[in-house]
């Protein structure tokens, strides 16, 4: 097996046993969610960012939900994305509205695509990652719409492009991931302890 695969499969395996052993017990939930919220509505206000593009975790993956009910009660835009036939990915206003069931069966917003580009900025961009390295190499779940968004948004907004944090758990944070040409270095990392910075 190839070394991102293994590491794949060692991130799956670890956020499963999390899952389990969280199990329906909703205190432990709620606490790793709320370690999240404080810690990208930190990152939001040192970095003062007004319009965040984010994501609506599943699958143990680090909960977002907390940050997005902060982030509204805050007056902070969020953009949410959806996978687009062909490999890329839209974004949509996370609204009242709501979300449905998109592919992957990940929720997505069901509202009008709005262009994340020069004319719609955001100053935040927390990615979803299986692990990161300290020198921001980050490793997603091998399809690739990440790697392929953040090299659109190098091209195009060059002058200014926003702040890109990975968000994991902090044992997803490793000391080297395999490194490929079209892998774009994330900024930093925010985890449920602290939110590091790279280079
Ligand atoms: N919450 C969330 N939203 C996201 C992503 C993500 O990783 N997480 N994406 C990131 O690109 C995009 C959707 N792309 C995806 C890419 C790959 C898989 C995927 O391989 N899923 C595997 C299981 C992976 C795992 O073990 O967790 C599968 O469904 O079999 C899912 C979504 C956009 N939205
Ligand atoms: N800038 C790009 N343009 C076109 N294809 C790309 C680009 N970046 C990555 N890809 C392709 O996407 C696929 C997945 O790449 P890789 O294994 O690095 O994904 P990943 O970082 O794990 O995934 P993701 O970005 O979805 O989180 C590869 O086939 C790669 O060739």
């Amino acid at each position: 097996m190839d070394e991102k695969q293994r590491l794949r499969a060692l991130v799956r395996t670890r956020r499963d046993a999390r899952l389990s052993a969280a199990g329906d017990d909703d205190s432990v939930r709620s606490g790793q969610q709320a370690s999240f919220t404080a810690q990208l509505a930190s990152l939001t206000e040192q970095l003062g960012a007004g319009r965040v593009a984010c994501f609506v975790s599943v699958r143990g993956e680090p909960e977002t939900t907390g940050y997005l009910a902060w982030a509204r009660a805050h007056g902070v835009e969020v953009l949410l994305p959806r996978v687009r036939p062909g490999g890329s990915l839209e974004w949509s206003v996370h609204e009242e509205s709501g979300l449905a069931v998109g592919a992957f069966s990940i929720p997505e917003p069901v509202g009008p695509a709005t262009p994340m580009d020069a004319s719609e900025r955001v100053d935040l961009l927390l990615v979803p990652a299986a692990a990161v390295d300290q020198t921001g190499t980050r490793l997603g779940w091998g399809r690739g719409y990440f790697d392929r968004e953040l090299a659109r948004l190098r091209a195009e907004l060059h002058d200014a492009p926003p702040q890109v944090f990975a968000v994991v758990w902090s044992d997803e944070l490793m000391d080297r991931l395999p490194q490929e040409p079209h892998d774009i270095p994330v900024d930093g990392a925010v985890t449920e302890e602290s939110i590091h910075r790279f280079g």
